[in-house]
């Protein structure tokens, strides 16, 4: 234990890169079985998780801090300041002015608190969302291959590198197969380099030496192990991210078109609020009066709930997602997905199950049928003679396991699913697995990659090495020379090779994967892919099948319905993925699909790859590489569309940041493909994909929904306003005090709550939204105008109507004049009761509210009873109504207020209908 502590303590990679394999195994007290599981327990309680403390985080007080030197803020306090400078040079002075001022101070605090709560939150929801990415790591413990989540690694575990992996700590090489690592992530290098397990000289520096691989890097192509020098904090990548602190801005542009907004608003307000300030003061106000009078409008007019709004919105559209098994990872990603119009989406796993099941074995020119559905072994091989050998090289080329039932889970793979179908076949076949790799062990290993399509082992027994090679048929059939056929091995003539390719593609047109298995003696344990992935003897085909997700069919109408086209792009066979593709209704009945191969991408330029994807609705791509989905997906991107791309593999990744929304595999994606997504879907399915679009959709709708319900009430805030000046009235029809809390007090649930609404009716059933359309649309702003200048029309008729009816003239009223306190109330009561019926209003643009449901969205409802709580409170409760100069309003009052408000919703029923007439006689 000493010497560990004294490995892992100080210059644990120097250390490590010097020793040979079995010095720096015994200096881990590790071996080639690994840790036992007491000692990585015993380790992980002595050198704490495998994780990366967050560095010094700015202080709470100091973020609090923070919040108050936003413009707006700085602004709303230097008019506080004025405001209480007015009281005390105004004649008379007028409490008014300090409640004002007050009312200013709390906004300011208020708007502060949410605004640290929901940085706070989002930071927490980042972070949880992330811990919901899956990260693990596979190990080899009491010499078995476990996979553990990555912060339980310890020093001294050995840890199983292949393709794809992220390094989830600071390792020491002790096998490697053509190991290379992307050390990006640590020097900024992209070209992959080679690892080995040879000592290094300690002049070499660490981040050189060929015999280590660092956490935060990845596994480019090859496999190897490695044994655990330093985890978390004691890495290269926790001293580098100590050194940095990481803040990640959001760059949403819907939340920067927002601000842009609510900046040129506020801006507005001030030169308003400044026009009406020289127009009043020059008509012969009084200069405090003007004062108060202008900043009243301006407050009216700042949009000060939106950001908290937007923010709890997109929150809310995240949280859901991620309940509908979509986590996404960037806030952007949200909106984007809105208006994604082609979703590129591989097979295996994504639109099929990924179960497998070995239903044919073609062996000898005959196909054997397999019986037995599932992991289970349990299921016959008809007349298993000639299969049997076949699957003992298909079953000894796997690094996949089986797993026996255990608690509720029944027979389950780990690793590979494809290579787990095979062991399921092996076994029903009566073959001991374990003990024929007792007999001739495994001692070389070329992985698997989807440009090869082949993988290779190599098994020694009795001193002769053989290679036992699986992979895709055509690849693996052009490098054969042989096959073994009844009567033994023979020569693969042009005959032979046309039945292979038939019996390959009568198992591929119904809908089977299909892989060929072929072996060859070679020279030794040390023979590269030349020698032992060439003049083989093909064995024969084994045809699995691996069924469609049952509810992607409904997704993938939902996709076309929504206007948005799918694409299917598989490493698989064209007819396999022709087959599954008419199973999911990607291919429709009787169509003949245009299905391109990447051989025959290769030989296409990018002019003619698009042309070929305007002229072809129903493309397919099928045995195509991780390169040529890139290509794809540039090539959909350059016409202009909003491409989603699913990927899983580590080749996939420069797909999916091409696209504008890369979709990782949760369950059998590599870590580099998640890290590289902005998505990652938790259950592999396109059905997610769907689901996310539809709420992406929604999301955006929401925010359309409460920016008019927001806006529109700021004309029903100013319109009074400017009436009052025209008409020479000597007050305000609404104070300051009053605007605010409306803004801030009565408007806020509600808006939230329209950022809650379920997905519309039909809104799946429109074309994508172009994402060249700005949010603040004409039509949005045509919105609000027509909603707001109905509210404004009855707000200011209430005023005046109260003014009016006392028969008294203008001049004679004071700021404590019970006719104008009750008109004031009037005026504040009658905007919160057009908003009740204005929030029904924008829940659909062209659906009526009664299609939609009145109590259809609970919390809209819970929303709307706390604004009027809060609207009675004012009206009725005397320490509010010195605050706001209000005064009790009677039941004729109200349901004055209440006929006049529900104009906004009748008037806007009345479009409704009209639209939709409009649009029928279309
Ligand atoms: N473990 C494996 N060993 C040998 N060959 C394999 C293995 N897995 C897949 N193959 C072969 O390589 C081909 C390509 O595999 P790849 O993973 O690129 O795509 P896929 O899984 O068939 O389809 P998709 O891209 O839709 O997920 C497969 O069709 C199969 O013939």
């Amino acid at each position: 234990m000493h010497q560990l502590a004294q490995a892992v303590t100080a210059g644990e990679g120097e250390a490590a890169q010097t020793r040979s394999v079995d010095e720096a195994l015994t200096a881990l007290s590790s071996s080639p079985r690994g840790l036992s599981a007491a000692a990585a327990a015993a380790r992980l309680a002595r050198h704490g998780r495998n994780e990366l403390v967050h560095g010094r985080r700015t202080s709470l007080a100091r973020r609090l801090l923070k919040q108050f030197t936003d413009l707006f803020a700085v602004v709303l306090i230097v008019a506080s300041g004025v405001t209480f400078l007015a009281y005390f040079l105004g004649d008379p002075r007028d409490p008014g002015n300090v409640q004002l001022a007050i009312a200013i101070l709390a906004v300011v605090v208020l708007n502060a608190l949410i605004g640290f709560m929901q940085e706070y939150a989002a930071e927490r929801t980042a972070e949880a969302l992330q811990a919901m990415v899956p990260h693990r790591a596979r190990v080899i413990r009491d010499g078995e291959r476990v996979e553990v989540p990555a912060a339980e690694l310890v020093p001294g575990d050995l840890v199983v590198l292949e393709a794809g992996d992220a390094v989830s700590a600071d390792c020491r090489v002790v096998e490697a197969h053509e190991l290379t690592v992307n050390n990006m992530a640590l020097t900024g290098e992209s070209a992959p380099v080679w690892r080995n397990t040879e000592p290094v000289p300690p002049e070499v520096s660490p981040p050189d030496a060929r015999n280590l691989v660092w956490m935060g890097t990845t596994v480019a192509a090859g496999a190897g192990k490695a044994v655990v020098v330093a985890t978390g904090a004691a890495t290269e990548f926790g001293r580098i991210f100590r050194l940095t602190s990481q803040t990640t801005a959001d760059t949403s542009p819907l939340r920067r078109q927002v601000a842009i907004m609510a900046r040129r608003v506020a801006s507005a307000a001030f030169a308003l609020g400044l026009l009406l300030f020289v127009a009043r003061l020059s008509a012969g106000g009084s200069l405090v009066a003007t004062f108060v009078f202008a900043l009243g409008v301006m407050v009216a007019l700042v949009p000060e709930g939106l950001p908290a709004t937007l923010s709890v919105a997109l929150a809310i559209g995240v949280r859901r997602m991620a309940k509908r098994h979509a986590l996404i990872k960037q806030l952007v990603a949200v909106e984007t997905l809105g208006s994604t119009t082609v979703i590129c989406t591989d097979k295996t796993g994504t639109l099929t199950t990924a179960e497998m099941t070995v239903q044919t074995v073609w062996a000898a020119g005959r196909a054997h049928r397999v019986t037995g559905v599932g992991y289970a072994p349990e299921g016959e091989v008809a007349d298993p003679g000639p299969v049997r050998e076949l699957l003992r090289v298909a079953a000894m080329c796997c690094d996949a396991r089986l797993l026996p039932p255990s608690g509720r889970q029944g027979w389950r793979v780990l690793g590979d699913t494809t290579e787990g179908a095979l062991l399921v076949a092996a076994a029903k076949a009566g073959l001991d697995l374990d003990a024929e790799l007792q007999s001739a062990p495994r001692d070389g290993e070329l992985p698997f990659d989807s440009v090869r399509k082949l993988m290779t082992t190599l098994h020694t027994r009795d001193g002769r090495t053989w290679a036992h090679v699986k992979g895709a048929p055509q690849e693996l059939l052009a490098r054969c020379t042989h096959i073994r056929g009844e009567g033994g091995v023979r020569a693969l003539d042009d005959d032979a090779r046309r039945e292979v390719l038939a019996a390959n593609d009568g198992m591929a047109g119904s809908a089977l994967r299909v892989l060929a298995v072929a072996t060859r003696e070679v020279s030794g344990p040390g023979a590269g892919h030349g020698e032992a992935e060439n003049g083989l003897t093909l064995l024969g085909l084994v045809g699995m099948l691996d069924p469609p997700r049952p509810e992607v069919v409904a997704s993938v109408t939902a996709c076309r319905d929504a206007g948005i086209r799918v694409v299917m792009v598989t490493g698989d066979y064209a007819l396999t993925a022709e087959a599954i593709a008419r199973r999911v209704g990607i291919l429709r009945p009787g169509v003949v699909p245009r299905t391109v191969t990447g051989a025959e991408l290769d030989g296409t330029d990018d002019a003619a790859l698009q042309a070929l994807l305007t002229e072809n609705p129903d493309v397919l791509f099928a045995r195509v590489k991780p390169e040529h989905k890139m290509r794809v997906v540039a090539a959909f991107k350059d016409l202009g569309e909003v491409v989603a791309v699913t990927g899983d593999g580590a080749n996939d990744a420069p797909a999916l940041k091409r696209a504008d929304i890369g979709v990782a595999m949760g369950e059998s994606g590599t870590d580099v493909a998640r890290e590289a997504a902005v998505m990652v879907l938790l259950d592999d399915s396109f059905a997610s994909i769907a689901t996310a679009v539809e709420l992406g959709r929604s999301v955006y709708q929401n925010i359309r929904k409460f920016l008019v319900y927001l806006f529109s009430h700021n004309i029903g805030e100013l319109v009074p306003i400017l009436a009052a000046t025209a008409v020479g009235f000597p007050l305000v029809p609404l104070s300051a005090v009053q605007v605010l809390a409306i803004d801030l007090g009565s408007d806020v649930l509600p808006a939230l709550a329209l950022g809650t609404e379920p997905p519309e009716p039909g809104i799946m059933n429109r074309p994508p939204r172009s994402p060249k359309q700005p949010l603040f649309s004409a039509a949005l702003v045509r919105r609000f105008l027509f909603l707001g200048c109905i509210q404004a029309v009855v707000v200011t008729t209430a005023f005046f109507w109260r003014i009016h009816t006392a028969g008294i003239p203008f001049a004679e009223f004071t700021l404590d004049h019970p006719v104008y306190r009750e008109a004031l109330t009037m005026t504040q009561a009658g905007i919160v009761i057009c908003q009740f019926f204005n929030g029904f209003a924008v829940r659909s643009d062209r659906l009526s509210i009664l299609r939609i449901g009145l109590l259809s969205n609970p919390h809209y409802l819970a929303a709307q009873g706390i604004a009027l709580a809060i609207m009675c409170a004012i009206s009725y409760a005397p320490p509010l109504q010195s605050v706001f100069h209000t005064a009790p309003l009677s039941l004729a009052d109200w349901g004055l207020l209440i006929v006049l408000g529900s104009l906004v919703l009748v008037a806007d029923e009345i479009r409704k209908a009209l639209l939709r007439r409009k649009e029928a006689a279309t």
